[in-house]
């Protein structure tokens, strides 16, 4: 039998690094034995998108160790290849010859896939050199939001023709550079609009200074634009609370850099560890990053658990008696919010996730999704304009959907890692950010089984 997902999936955003294109779903059954491990996660997507482009932009050779190799990270790369920039990938290394702001092929098509962080990043990029460009992306990335960069893209010169979808993908880009000035810019759906307008700033004809209307979700993800900005030589002068950014014009200089892993990634390791009384030691993360979703372990100290780190380790013992019974606001770290649905069930108390409506706009409608997942699994949930309730309860055997996205999947997996009986729809949806996930789990002493038919 042929299993059909409700959410089909969008087979052609899976890039060449992804893995288990064949698998109808995974039946998943509760950890053996005793987790107590220390492990190492690959790199973030964040970094390795911002870093990428900038390294394209710079004037120079910059070395990147540390690279994600995932889907996002593959659509990334294939893009600025495309535009003529010389990429020599080894795995986790990457050496990129930088076209100091100028592209090289003025007339071409690109595909971003499901990648947040290129389809928000490249147009900026993009609309600083000269050419026409064709932008297209994944069925949901025709659907995810991109009017407020290209809006300010236009108020800065560049012009943009919709195709189906007014104010998304597919549209062409008509760049003649960029200029200067100022421009405004709302972050209120999603921070990747000011990062993406952030990395293009440096290259335009005159200062840039962008002012931000209002609050921005996951204001962090800004600052690490900047500071990845700064790390390659970029000037700029902060204001009024952070509401202001004049970017000085410039070149990126080349360097040689080492990325942190995906702390995105490492929650639902540290997470599996607070489910199931274990211990996992992930190397080569600090408690002092940048990367948002590292408030996540104090929340899951809020549960019971215990949290140890130093300088280049974080380790989380689990707990056989976690606590509910709080609400957490999810705006700056809004990725973890399936992560803590997905612990929910188990904790003595509810749990209430506020202030993530944003993510309605992410790989699907996550709000709506994790409220119809965890209600298959007897789970009761309630749904809220901007997050949801989850009571505790115990998880009933289910075939789970995870709507083509690579965190549902994640996350729901947790589930099946304390209780038999779980099963994913297409695993292979993990690709977009970590796509030997399934791979990581079993290692780990989770039962994993793929279903072929
Ligand atoms: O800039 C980034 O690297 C990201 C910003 C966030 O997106 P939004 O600001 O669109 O919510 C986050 O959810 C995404 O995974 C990565
Ligand atoms: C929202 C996400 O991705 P994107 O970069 O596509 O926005 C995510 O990875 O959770």
């Amino acid at each position: 039998m042929v299993i059909t997902s409700a959410h089909e999936p969008d087979r052609e955003a899976r890039s060449p690094w992804s893995q288990h294109h064949v698998e109808q779903k995974v039946r998943l059954s509760r950890m053996q034995g005793r987790l107590d491990r220390t492990i190492s996660i690959p790199g973030s997507k964040s970094f390795t998108n911002r870093a990428l482009l900038i390294a394209a932009l710079g004037r120079g050779t910059t070395v990147l160790r540390g690279v994600l190799q995932s889907d996002d990270s593959y659509w990334c790369m294939k893009a600025l290849r495309a535009l003529g920039v010389v990429i020599e990938d080894e795995g986790e290394h990457v050496t990129i010859h930088g076209n100091a702001g100028k592209w090289a092929v003025a007339d071409a098509s690109l595909y971003v896939g499901a990648a947040g962080t290129v389809a928000r990043f490249l147009p900026a990029v993009l609309a600083v050199g000269k050419g026409e460009w064709l932008i297209e992306g994944s069925r949901r990335m025709g659907e995810r939001p991109l009017t407020a960069l290209l809006d300010a893209l236009t108020g800065l010169g560049a012009v943009i023709q919709y195709g189906a979808n007014p104010g998304s993908v597919p549209f062409t880009l008509l760049a003649d550079g960029l200029n200067g000035g100022e421009v405004a810019i709302s972050g209120a759906v999603s921070s990747q609009f000011i990062s993406g307008l952030l990395l293009a700033a440096p290259y335009a004809k005159e200062a840039l200074s962008i002012r931000i209307d209002g609050e921005v979700v996951q204001r962090d993800y800004v600052e690490m634009t900047l500071d990845m900005m700064r790390a390659f030589g970029a000037k700029m002068e902060v204001q009024e609370d952070g509401q202001v950014i004049t970017v000085r014009p410039g070149v990126y200089e080349a360097r040689s850099l080492c990325l942190e892993p995906d702390v995105s990634t490492c929650g639902y390791f540290w997470a599996l560890a607070a489910l199931t009384n274990g211990r996992i030691r992930i190397e080569g993360i600090s408690a002092q990053t940048r990367q948002p979703d590292i408030a996540l372990l104090q929340v899951l100290e809020q549960m019971g658990c215990t949290i140890t780190s130093g300088a280049d380790f974080v380790e989380v013992q689990g707990t056989d008696n976690l606590k509910g019974g709080f609400t957490v606001s999810m705006q700056r770290w809004s990725d973890q919010t399936l992560t803590l649905a997905a612990l929910a069930p188990f904790a003595d108390g509810p749990i209430t996730l506020i202030d993530a409506a944003h993510i309605r706009h992410h790989e699907c409608d996550r709000i709506a999704a994790i409220c119809q997942e965890l209600r298959k699994l007897g789970i009761e949930v309630e749904e809220h304009a901007d997050g949801l309730t989850v009571h505790p309860g115990q998880p009933q055997p289910a075939l789970l959907d995870p709507h083509d996205d690579h965190r549902m999947a994640m996350a729901l997996s947790l589930i099946g890692a304390r209780v038999d009986g779980v099963q994913m729809m297409d695993p292979g949806c993990v690709s977009k950010t970590c796509p030997d996930f399934y791979e990581r789990w079993r290692d780990l002493g989770v039962g994993v089984d793929f279903d072929y038919a």
